[in-house]
């Protein structure tokens, strides 16, 4: 819908509505809660270990009691989800990959505690081979080439011991061909029909996950680039088609990924499909600002700007490191 043009000043002044926080308030399009994000988290074995990651100021590689520490608290803060991410150790990386469908890894052991301590937080889970793979690539490599089909086995493999372990939402961020059709089958047929899909569906092939590779020990080992996987940052029908690729084959919510580069990305998801649209809020977007913060050349303030943002741009919930501290800050 059109703004409705103003009458004439002085029949109009804009500025009437914005002259106390009460009007202000009562006329705000948009808001951002605590209950729309979901909180990445990068775990790592240990007791007891909180591991600052140099790019990322204020986020922490956590052992699993301390993952239950931190988790309780953004819970306790309004955070309805977390997502996990593994720190996986040297020699668990292998070209078969086999450590991403052990029942006992890190992750399915994180998603069990956290199931059985705060089940009422939902946990999703990243499924890709990048941190079991010993080059860093999402998928199996064979030659120069990152192999989809054989991969897609793979994967479907990883989502069902996700499953088991009692995830609520699968979160497929490899961008190989019929993932989410491969999975969503293997999933109902073994009893998990309850189990939801959020597909990274327009992920761009992007230099803003720098310090995510830092975070899971990926940067040295990465072979190469991931342009014959992820979407050239150039297109946007592109992604737009990856989106309906996914929805058609049964994923239950979509992702934009990175997000404040691609807000015009998450409006067109909006508009067109009008099904759940997240964004995704990566880890070079916020060193940026809380590399900014840190130094004192950005307020806080930055933080739920930017956020407030994906909810203007159409998106119902965003993935956010930032999700502890903004959930604070909403709280006043
Ligand atoms: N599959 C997860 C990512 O690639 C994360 C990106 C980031 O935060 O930079």
């Amino acid at each position: 819908m059109p703004p409705h043009s103003p009458a004439p000043f002085p029949a109009a002044r804009l500025r009437r509505l914005r002259r106390t926080s009460a009007l202000r308030d009562l006329v705000a399009e948009n808001a951002v809660s605590a209950a729309d994000l979901i909180w990445p988290v990068f775990i790592r074995e240990g007791e007891s270990v909180e591991e600052p990651i140099g790019s990322m100021p204020g986020v922490n590689r956590l052992s699993l009691d301390m993952l239950m520490r931190r988790a309780t608290e953004a819970h306790e803060a309004g955070v309805g989800a977390i997502c996990l991410f593994p720190y996986t150790a040297a020699e668990l990386r292998t070209e078969d990959c086999a450590e991403a469908w052990n029942p006992e890894n890190l992750t399915n052991r994180a998603i069990r505690m956290l199931k059985a301590e705060l089940p009422d937080m939902a946990v999703m889970t990243d499924i890709a081979l990048d941190p079991y793979n010993i080059n860093g690539h999402d998928g199996f490599v064979e030659g120069e080439e990152i192999v989809n089909d054989r991969t897609v086995e793979a994967l479907v493999r990883m989502a069902l011991a996700q499953c088991e372990a009692g995830a609520d939402i699968l979160g497929p961020s490899d961008m190989m061909d019929g993932r989410i059709g491969a999975i969503r089958r293997s999933v109902e047929k073994a009893g998990f029909q309850h189990v939801a899909i959020l597909s990274y569906a327009a992920k761009f092939a992007s230099a803003f996950y720098g310090p995510f590779r830092d975070a899971v020990g990926a940067s040295g080992r990465l072979v190469g680039d991931k342009k014959t996987y992820q979407v050239n940052p150039a297109n946007r029908l592109e992604a737009l088609r990856c989106v309906a690729r996914d929805l058609d084959e049964g994923a239950d919510m979509v992702m934009v990924k990175p997000g404040l580069p691609y807000l015009d990305i998450c409006r067109a998801v909006k508009d067109e499909f009008g099904v759940p649209t997240f964004a995704y809020q990566v880890s070079g977007e916020y060193a940026m600002l809380a590399g900014a913060i840190e130094r004192g050349w950005l307020s806080e303030a930055v933080m739920l700007e930017s956020l407030l943002g994906f909810k203007r741009a159409g998106c119902d919930g965003v993935l956010t490191y930032f999700a502890p501290a903004a959930a604070k800050a909403l709280r006043g």
